[in-house]
Order: structure tokens, then sequence, then C-alpha cells
């Protein structure tokens, strides 16, 4: 052999070995963990499953690899790493590392998200600088939270939050789930803007006002006691023009109550004991005293989260999730609508029965914030929680209770239900709900 030979093979074999070492060096050495399993991938091009699927199909995809690789895989877009996690137990690790007393204090920070401005949540601390993971965000339950209707907790601030573009998947076309347009509280006096106050909207699902004020207007009563509604319009005379997480997520329980009439009337039956004839609506005092309505909401939120993943989130340093190396820099997301539908962790997940929610049932005193783990996500946990949960939960529990008790809401012939799925800001009804309104009381 040439020596010119010998020197081009010793240095073939030292240059990846030395690049190698200089790698694990800087990772402060020790056995190097795998980055998540996933499909084979070339430096700059990304995974070669983007030669024959299409990044909006990534949900569809991301399920096959589940099934292929484990509840946790990479994917490379162009020289992106991006990392999806789909089981319960791993999103709390990561999420929640104070849950392991293994870890370094502090470095439950570690998992952030991609560069982005401070967020101000709606009780006005920034969350960027909160030191804790438990932020501002109360639970749904916390009778600290606001009320309806009155309230305004919707700061302009809280609402306007957008992520930058950095370390989004591809299929994410939006800024977040929940944009300015879903800060639709009704002004601290309560009262409507002035197109609402003259027509109903086209939306039932999707206008901010209160409902008893539109639904009792004379001439809506009229008109909706012998016609249908669709029940989301993309542009709503009220809506700011843009579906929202919140309306989204209103559209889908009002579909599932369609479709299951037997569990429109228990909840009818539940509103009508709490809430008095004379009253002119359910209160936000009264919503407390629900708790069959609080498990309707949860029940949609579980089966048809708006949103399908969380924001992406970065890796601030080199961490490890189910023994995986997750390297610094990489996106983390969390399978959110997974999660609601495993089947291992929830009985026939595809059934909406609240009933689940109750005493003795999987999802009895769930905790959405996933403080002490996770069951279902739809508003993220941990540091990064949707900085509006308190106010959505309680603006689906008073809608959906006011709705309910103003009128039936009704399957339209020739109109069914039709729970196909469709990407958009959120993820929502391909076909609009339809549904026929009639009035239950005169
Ligand atoms: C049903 C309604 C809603 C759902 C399902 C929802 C869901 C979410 C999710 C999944 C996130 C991302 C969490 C993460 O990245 O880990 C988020 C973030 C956020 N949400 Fe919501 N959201 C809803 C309503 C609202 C409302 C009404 C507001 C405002 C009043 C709001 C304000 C925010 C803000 C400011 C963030 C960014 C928080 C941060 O990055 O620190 N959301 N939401």
């Amino acid at each position: 052999m040439e020596t010119w030979q010998i020197f081009f093979g010793v240095i073939l074999f030292a240059l990846p070995l030395t690049l190698l070492l200089l790698r694990t060096g800087k990772t402060g050495g020790g056995a190097r963990r795998p980055i998540p399993p996933g499909p084979p991938s070339f430096p700059v091009l990304g995974s070669m499953v983007w030669l024959t699927n299409s990044p909006a199909d990534g949900e569809l995809l991301l399920r096959r690899l589940f099934a292929r690789y484990g509840p946790i895989v990479s994917l490379r877009v162009g020289s992106r790493l991006s990392i999806f996690v789909a089981d319960r137990r791993l999103a709390h690790a990561a999420l929640w590392p104070t849950a392991r007393p293994s870890r370094p204090s502090g470095s439950w920070a570690r998992m952030t998200t991609p560069s982005r401005a401070p967020a101000t949540g709606p009780c006005g601390a920034s969350s960027a600088a909160t030191s804790s993971p438990r932020r501002c965000t109360r639970p749904a339950s916390d009778s600290s939270r606001p009320r309806a209707p009155g309230y305004a907790a919707c700061s302009s601030t809280s609402c306007g939050t957008s992520r930058p573009p950095a370390g989004r998947p591809l299929w994410r076309r939006s800024s977040t789930p929940c944009s300015a347009s879903s800060c639709s509280c009704p002004s601290a006096s309560g009262s409507t803007s002035p197109r609402c106050a003259r027509s109903p909207p086209r939306s039932a699902t999707s206008c901010s006002t209160s409902p008893r004020k539109w639904l009792s207007s004379p001439s809506s009563r009229r008109s909706q006691s012998t016609s249908f509604v669709t029940a989301s319009r993309p542009r709503t005379p009220c809506g700011g023009g843009r579906r929202t997480a919140t309306s989204t997520g209103l559209q889908w329980i009002m579909a599932e109550l369609v479709k299951n009439r037997s569990i429109q009337e228990k909840l009818y039956e539940e509103i009508k004991d709490t809430t008095g004839d004379d009253q002119e609506e359910v209160s936000g005092d009264d919503i407390h005293k629900m708790p069959y309505l609080k498990a309707v909401v949860l029940e949609g939120l579980r089966k048809h989260p708006p949103g399908h993943f969380v924001l992406p989130h970065k890796a601030a340093e080199d961490m490890e999730i189910g023994g995986y190396l997750i390297p610094k820099g990489a996106t983390v997301n969390f399978m959110v609508a997974e999660m609601g539908r495993n089947e291992r962790e929830w009985e026939k997940p595809l059934e909406f029965s609240p009933d689940r929610f109750l005493q003795g049932g999987a999802g009895e005193a769930v905790d959405v914030t996933g403080n002490r783990e996770i069951k279902m996500m739809p508003f993220g946990v941990g540091r990064r929680i949707c900085a509006g949960l308190g106010i959505a939960m309680l603006h689906l529990e008073y809608f959906v209770a006011n709705m309910v008790r103003e009128f039936k809401w009704q399957e339209v012939a020739g109109e069914e239900v039709d729970f196909a799925e469709k990407n958009e800001f959120t993820v929502v009804m391909k076909k609009p709900l339809r549904s026929r309104l009639v009035p239950r009381r005169s």
C-alpha cells in the first residue's frame, strides 16, 4: 500500500472520531445517550419520509412513526431536529421535571419555548420571568378565577402574544392556538358591541357576547325556533374574523351535544336544578355548582382539543427524556390529541362520555394543569401552559350552560353532524355544525 493511501485512510478514520469526541466533550462527556429513534435522514436534507409524505399530513405520519418507533420519535426537517412525545408520562417528566428528584435544582427550566417574546398572562405576570413552573394560571375550579359575565380579565397583552416562526413544525400554520381574537371577553360592563346587539351572530359558538342577550331577542327567538343555524363560520360579526381555540372548542362540544341528545338532556336537568326559573341567565356562581357541566366541557376538550400539538418548545441545553438525549436547540412538541385519545388510558376514547369525569370514572379529578400527572393536556402543561386556561374554561362552561338552558339543540335532517377534522388555525370541524334550535322557555 502506498504511503499516501495509508495517510488518506488514517484521516478518513480519525476525522469523524475527532468530531464525535469534540461533541461529547462539549456536553460533559460520559456515556452519550442516543437521540430518540426516527426515520433515516440525510444531513441538510432531513428525514427521508419527506420524500413520500407531505408536511400537511404530519399528524398522520407521526402516528405511524409512534407505532413503529415508540412514544418518542425524532424527525429532521432540513437540518433541524424535531422531537415529538406522545406518552403522557414522558410529557410530564419533560414539562414538570421537579417531579423527578434526581434532577439538579432549577433544571426544570431547561425546556423552554423557541426564542420568543415574554408572554404576559392575564394576571399580569410575565411568563418568561416566572421562576416556577406553577405559573399564574389557576385551575378552573379555583373560586378566585374570573367571574361571568362582568369579567374583563383579558388584557390586550395577554391575548396578543405570538411566537416567532422559529422552531415551528411545517404543518403548523399560525402563530398561536389562541390568537388576539381569542380575547373575546365581553366588556367589563357586560355590554355588547353594537353589531352584536343589533343582529344575532351568524355563529352561535363564536360570538363572545352573552348568549342570553342575543338568544333572547324576540327576532332571534322567532327565527331560530323554525330554522337552524350554522354554529360557526370563519367570519363572524364579533369574532374578529378568525376562529379561536375557545370558539373551536365550543363548536365541538355543541356538536357532541347535538349528536348525543341524552347527554344534552342530562345536562339540561342539572342546569334546571341549579338555576331558578326566574333567573335571567346561568351565572358564573351557578356553574361552580355543576359537576356534569364541567365533565361535558372536559370531555369535549379531551376528545376534540382545539390544538393537536402545543406550541413548539426548545431544549435550552442537552437533556434527557425517557433515556434519550434531547440535544440543546432541538424542538420538542407534545401530542395533545394522541394523549386524550389513547385507548390504553381511556376506555372507548372515541366515545363522548362525560361520565368518565365523574366519581369513579377514569377522568375523575383530572387536573388539566398536569401538576400531579398528565392525563390530557389541551392547554399544555408546565411553565408555558396556556395563559388563558381559567378564562377559557369559564367561557366554555358559561356559554354551554346558557345555550343549553335556552334551546334544544337538534340535528337537522340531511345535515348530520360530521366529526371530520380540518387543520386550520386550530383543528376545526371540516363541515361546520348546523343545528336546529328550539326554544325551551316561552
Ligand atoms: C379552549 C381554549 C384554549 C385552548 C385549548 C388553549 C390552548 C393553548 C395551548 C395548547 C397553548 C400552548 C401551551 C404550550 O406551548 O405548552 C396555549 C398558549 C397560550 N394561550 Fe391558550 N388556549 C385557549 C384559550 C386561550 C385564551 C382565551 C387566552 C387568552 C385570554 C389564551 C392565551 C394564551 C397565551 C398567552 C399562550 C402563550 C403562553 C406562553 O407561551 O407562555 N388561550 N394555549
